[in-house]
């Protein structure tokens, strides 16, 4: 393997760096005038992830402002069921809405055989992208975790306890175990296909990790991320995964050691020594500042971002929130975020 000089690949091959790289989930997106303007010429939020030219700009938006040590493909999780066949949509206001997988029949309704012809637009975003970033910049891929586009799929929107998810776990054991293997494939053939179009790291997303308790979480969040991030290593050997068990508390520790990803994204939960002394020891560690406090800015979020920093900047890592960015953020807090990360002297 050629040795990266982009800080963000460094940090993911277990170089510590000071400052550290940084980028911050859901850089992209409507706390920043030039994406509601860019979405509105688009369309739907749908048209907006699946036309290339746009999808690259905005991309590209806070790279221009910020100068993040990586950009992140702009699209969503949910193109995933989108390509399968279920119907997807996003309601003004409301979130994602799907025609719910509740039997058997639903689940015959879904098929891999459009999928790459689907996502064709994605993948042009992809190669696009690995053109038009500065070259210090590394470019991510990602999809959602089998089991958190599994909990969109079921429900048929977001949830709170995800009965219906859950529901179809204890309850209709086997067909979840369908769709769950379905998903896996998907998912899997989906990544290649980022990396093969210019992907140099890929983060996969299992935002409601933390619902499921010791067992589940085992078969369903550990097992299917230990078997995308062996299947890449086997195929695209090189190729780093950051994994996402958000709310996992604990678990973070069996997520890291059993699923070998390069790099494990912690939410703002997490205590931050803990992850030091348990997590940091095993990969590169990225997070975790409450996105709540980007909102605040001043002297309330700069004494977050040092605690992060202190703790987490002697060893490998990479500066992020503990989740996405939320649309009142106010873009100077952003700017004023960036200049004290990269001004860090350890
Ligand atoms: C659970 C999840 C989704 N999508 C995603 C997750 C996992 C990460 C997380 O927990 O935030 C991942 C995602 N979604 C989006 C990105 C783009 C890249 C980036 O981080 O900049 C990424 C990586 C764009 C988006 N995805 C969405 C938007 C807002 C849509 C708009 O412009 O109206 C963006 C910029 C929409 C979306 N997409 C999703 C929901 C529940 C919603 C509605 C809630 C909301 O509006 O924030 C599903």
């Amino acid at each position: 393997m050629p040795h990266s000089t982009k800080p963000f690949l460094r940090a993911l091959a277990g170089e510590t760096l000071t400052p550290p790289p940084f980028w911050l989930m859901r850089q992209a997106g409507r706390y920043l005038p030039e994406y509601r303007a860019t979405r509105a010429e688009a369309g739907s939020f749908l048209d907006l992830c699946y036309n290339p030219d746009f999808a690259t700009e905005v991309t590209l938006q806070p790279l221009r402002r910020y100068g993040f040590d990586a950009a992140i493909l702009f699209s969503d999780i949910l193109v995933v069921p989108d390509a399968l066949g279920q119907q997807v949509a996003f309601k003004e206001g409301e979130g994602p809405v799907l025609t719910p997988i509740r039997s058997a029949g639903d689940l015959d309704g879904l098929s891999l055989s459009g999928l790459h012809d689907h996502l064709a637009p994605v993948y042009k975003t992809v190669a696009n992208l690995s053109k038009a970033i500065p070259a210090t910049t590394a470019l991510i891929g990602f999809a959602g975790a089998p089991w958190t586009v599994a909990t969109y799929m079921i429900e048929g929107s977001g949830s709170k306890d995800f009965a219906k998810a859950k529901g179809m776990m204890f309850g209709q054991a086997e067909l979840f175990a369908r769709l769950m293997a379905l998903l896996i494939q998907a998912t899997g053939d989906y990544l290649i296909r980022q990396i093969d179009n210019g992907a140099e790291a890929i983060q996969i997303f299992d935002t409601w990790a933390g619902a499921l308790p010791e067992d589940q979480f085992e078969r369903w969040v550990i097992g299917p991320t230990r078997s995308l991030v062996e299947r890449i290593r086997a195929e695209r050997p090189g190729i780093p995964v950051i994994g996402f068990p958000r709310q996992a508390g604990y678990l973070y520790k069996r997520y890291v050691t059993e699923t070998k990803v390069s790099g494990v994204s912690l939410d703002p939960s997490v205590p931050l020594d803990w992850a030091a002394a348990e997590l940091q020891t095993k990969c590169t560690v990225q997070g975790n500042l409450d996105p709540l406090l980007v909102v605040a800015g001043g002297e309330a979020m700069d004494a977050g971002i040092d605690r992060v920093l202190r703790a987490l900047g002697k060893g490998p890592f990479i500066f992020n929130l503990g989740h996405g960015i939320t649309p009142p953020t106010p873009p100077d807090n952003v700017a004023r975020l960036a200049e004290r990360v990269k001004g860090w002297k350890g």
